[in-house]
C-alpha cells in the first residue's frame, strides 16, 4: 500500500505516478527483476532519467546491482547511477535507483532499424569488448549480457551496457541458488552448459562462471545483429538447444549474411570458439579481433550497410534466410579421458599401482581419512567461512537511508588510487564454488570407497590408471505430487513400455548418450501415452549401467506436457538402468537404441 492508503503496483506504475522524488513518465521495460521507468526529478522537469524499481521482496540483487555500478562497474560505456532509495516506504520499501536514461535502441533492433554499416558494428562491437576488458580486470563479470542489455545510444551510436543484476565482482557472496547464474539459454556458452550436464548430480555446485562466458556471449550479440539470427537459434527443445550449442558448429555469419566482411566473420566466430582458450583471451584482444579487417586493407567492405532494404519500402530490411540444415559440421570432441583398458600384461607402472595397493590396504585409518578429506575436497571445495565484504562499497547503509540518496563525486576518468590497487589485487577466483561446506565423508561412503579400492587392487587392476571407486548411483528421490497425479490419469504408474533414444536410427542399433540433459521417444502406447511422445530429463553415465531420469513428457498428437516420474529398466533383470556396451568414456556411454522405461512412484537408490 501507498503511504496515502491506495494499492501499489510497482510493475505497472503509470504517468505521473511519484517515486521518491521522482515523477513517472512511461514505462521502458519490465524485466524478471525490476521494472524500468522514464521519469524526471520533481524539482527540475523536462530532464529525462531512467528508474530501476525492484519487483523482489529480497532487495538482495538489486543492491548488489547498484553496489557494482556505482564501484567497480564504473565505466563510460556503462549506465550511471545517480540516487537510489526505497518506495512506497523508505526504510522497508522496494529498492530503487536511478540511472541515465539511455535514449536509444537494443542492439538488435539498432542493427534492423538502422542498418548501420559493418564498420559501425564493428566499433560498437569492439567498444563493449574493451569495456569488457576493463570490467574483467577489476574482477566484474556481467554474466547475463544480450542484445536487449546493450543499448546503442542515439547520439554518436555508442554502446551502453545496462542490468548488472546478475553481476558477480571478485569476493562477493553468490546469490546464486542454481548450478549456473540466471541467464539465457541460448547465450550460454558450451563450457557452462557441459559443467551443468556434468554436474547435475551436485546441485550444490555452482559453475565458475569467467571471463570467457562474457566474451561468448558478446559472440552471439554480435552473430544476431550482423544476420539478423542467433547462431543457435531460441525456440526449440532447451535440451535439442544445449546438444547444439555444445556440439555444433555454426554456420559462419557470411554463409548467411554474405555481405559481412570476411574478417569480422572470422572474429565474430573466433568469440563462438567452444573451448574458452581458443577464444580471444581478453575483451582487449577481442577487440583487436574485430577491429583487424577495418585497419587492413580490406577496409572498403566494412562501409556497406548490414541488410538490403526491400525495393520501394524506405527502411524496411529483408532479413538473410536461415538455412534449413544449419548445423552440417559437428564440432571436434571436447579431449575426454580415454576409458582405461585392462592390461595384458602388469607394466612396470602396474606394479607401482599394486605396491601402493598393498601399502593403502596395510595403512592405518588415518590414510584413509587423508585420502577421503582430499577427494571430498576436489568434488565439493569448501566455501570460504567468512566471506569480507567487497572492497569500496559506496553503499554498504545506503539502502536504508531514507528516499534518493545523491550519489556525489563519482570518479570521472579512473577509479580512485585505492580501488585501482584493490582491483589488482583482487583476481576472481575460478574455483568450483559450493553453498553446502564440505562434509568429511560418511563411514558408509569410507567403507564403499575401501571395499572398491581393495577389489580393484585384489583383481590386480592397475590402481595408477583405474577409476578408484565405482561411480554411485543416483540417489533415491519421491516423485513429486502433480507428477503422481499425471502418471495416473496417464495411466502409466507402474507401467513399462518402449522407447527409442533416436527414433530415426534402427531399433537393434546402438548410439553412444551423453551424461546430461537427454530425451528419448516412446514406442508403442503405453497407458494413454501417445506413440513417439517426448520424455525429457537427465541421464547419468554409471561405471556398468546408464540410469535415465526422465520427468516431462510431451504427448505427440496434442504437444501438453506433463509432469512424469519415469525412469530407463531393463527387463531381462527388472532393474533399473540399462548395461552399457562396450565403448564410451566417463561420460559417454554405448547402449542399444531401443529400451524400456517404466513409470515409478519412487526413484530408489
Ligand atoms: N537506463 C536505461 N535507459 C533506457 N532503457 C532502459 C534502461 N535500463 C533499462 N532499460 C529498458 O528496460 C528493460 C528492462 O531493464 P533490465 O534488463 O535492467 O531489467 P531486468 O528486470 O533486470 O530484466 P531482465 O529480466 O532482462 O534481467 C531493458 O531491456 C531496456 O529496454
Amino acid at each position: 500500500m501507498s503511504p496515502e492508503g491506495s494499492q501499489v503496483f510497482p510493475a505497472a506504475l503509470q504517468p505521473g505516478a511519484v517515486v521518491g522524488c521522482w515523477r513517472v513518465l512511461g514505462a521502458l521495460g519490465v524485466g524478471g527483476y525490476g521494472a524500468v521507468y522514464r521519469v524526471e526529478p520533481l524539482d527540475a522537469p523536462g530532464r529525462s532519467f531512467a528508474l530501476k524499481l525492484s519487483l523482489h521482496p529480497d532487495p538482495a540483487r538489486a543492491l548488489r546491482e547498484m553496489a557494482l555500478l556505482l564501484d567497480r562497474a564504473w565505466h563510460p560505456n556503462v549506465v550511471r547511477v545517480h540516487a537510489t532509495g526505497r518506495w512506497p516506504d523508505p526504510v522497508e520499501g522496494l529498492p530503487y535507483f536511478v540511472m541515465d536514461w539511455v535514449e536509444g535502441l537494443a542492439l538488435h533492433i539498432w542493427a534492423e532499424t538502422v542498418n548501420p554499416t559493418f564498420r559501425q558494428v564493428a566499433m560498437v562491437g569492439g567498444s563493449v569488448a574493451m569495456t569488457l576488458g576493463v570490467l574483467h580486470a577489476r574482477g566484474v563479470l556481467h554474466r547475463d549480457l544480450k542484445p536487449e542489455h546493450l543499448l546503442i545510444r542515439t547520439r554518436g551510436q555508442v554502446p551502453v551496457l545496462i542490468d548488472f543484476g546478475a553481476g558477480d565482482q571478485a569476493g562477493a557472496m553468490t546469490l546464486t541458488t542454481t548450478t549456473l547464474p540466471p541467464g539465457t539459454l541460448h547465450l550460454r556458452s558450451p563450457e557452462a552448459i557441459r559443467f551443468q550436464q556434468r554436474h547435475w548430480r551436485q546441485p550444490e555446485l555452482r559453475y565458475p562462471y569467467s571471463a570467457a562466458d562474457d566474451l561468448y556471449a558478446l559472440g552471439v550479440c554480435l552473430y544476431r545483429a550482423v544476420t539478423g539470427h542467433y547462431p543457435f537459434p531460441p525456440g526449440q527443445e532447451p535440451e535439442l538447444l544445449s546438444v547444439a550449442i555444445t556440439e555444433r558448429l555454426p554456420p559462419s555469419p557470411r554463409d548467411i549474411n554474405p555481405q559481412v566482411p570476411e574478417p569480422l566473420s572470422r572474429a565474430i566466430l573466433g568469440l563462438l570458439e567452444k573451448e574458452p582458450e581458443q577464444r580471444p583471451r581478453t575483451g582487449e584482444a577481442a577487440h583487436s579481433e574485430l577491429m583487424r579487417g577495418l585497419l587492413s586493407g580490406g577496409a572498403a567492405a566494412f562501409e556497406a550497410h548490414l541488410f538490403d532494404e526491400i525495393p520501394g519500402k524506405p527502411n524496411q530490411i529483408r532479413r538473410p534466410a536461415w538455412p534449413e540444415q544449419p548445423y552440417l559440421t559437428p564440432a571436434p570432441r571436447p579431449r575426454a579421458a580415454p576409458v582405461a583398458a585392462a592390461p595384458r600384461r602388469l607394466p612396470a607402472w602396474g606394479w607401482v599401482g599394486m605396491a601402493l595397493c598393498l601399502g593403502l590396504l596395510l595403512a592405518g585409518p588415518g590414510t584413509w581419512e587423508v585420502l577421503l578429506r582430499g577427494w571430498t575436497r576436489h568434488t565439493t571445495p569448501r566455501v570460504p567461512e567468512s566471506v569480507s565484504a567487497p572492497v569500496g562499497h559506496k553503499l554498504a547503509s545506503a539502502p536504508d537511508s531514507p528516499h534518493s540518496v545523491p550519489v556525489a563525486a563519482l570518479p570521472l576518468a579512473s577509479p580512485s588510487p585505492a580501488t585501482a590497487t584493490s582491483m589488482v589485487a583482487l583476481p576472481k577466483e575460478h574455483a568450483l564454488v559450493t553453498t553446502k561446506p564440505s562434509v568429511p565423508p560418511s563411514p558408509k561412503t569410507g567403507r564403499t570407497l575401501k571395499t572398491a579400492a581393495i577389489a580393484s587392487c585384489v583383481a590386480g587392476m592397475a590402481c595408477a590408471s583405474a577409476p578408484l571407486v565405482d561411480r554411485p548411483t543416483p540417489p533415491a528421490e519421491d516423485c513429486p505430487l502433480d507428477a503422481q497425479e499425471a502418471m495416473q490419469k496417464l495411466k502409466i504408474e507402474g507401467l513399462q513400455w518402449s522407447a527409442m533414444f533416436e527414433p530415426s536410427t534402427r531399433a537393434d542399433g546402438f548410439v553412444t548418450v551423453r551424461e546430461g540433459r537427454a530425451a528419448v521417444y516412446t514406442q508403442g502406447s503405453g497407458g494413454r501415452v501417445h506413440w513417439g511422445s517426448m520424455l525429457t530429463g537427465t541421464l547419468y553415465v554409471g561405471s556398468k549401467r546408464v540410469y535415465g531420469r526422465f520427468t516431462q513428457l510431451r504427448q505427440k498428437k496434442t504437444g501438453e506436457t506433463f509432469p512424469v516420474c519415469i525412469e530407463l529398466w531393463f527387463l531381462d533383470d527388472s532393474t533399473r538402468g540399462i548395461p552399457r556396451s562396450e565403448g564410451g568414456d566417463e561420460n559417454t556411454a554405448v547402449v542399444p537404441n531401443m529400451m524400456s522405461v517404466r513409470g515409478v512412484w519412487r526413484y530408489d537408490e
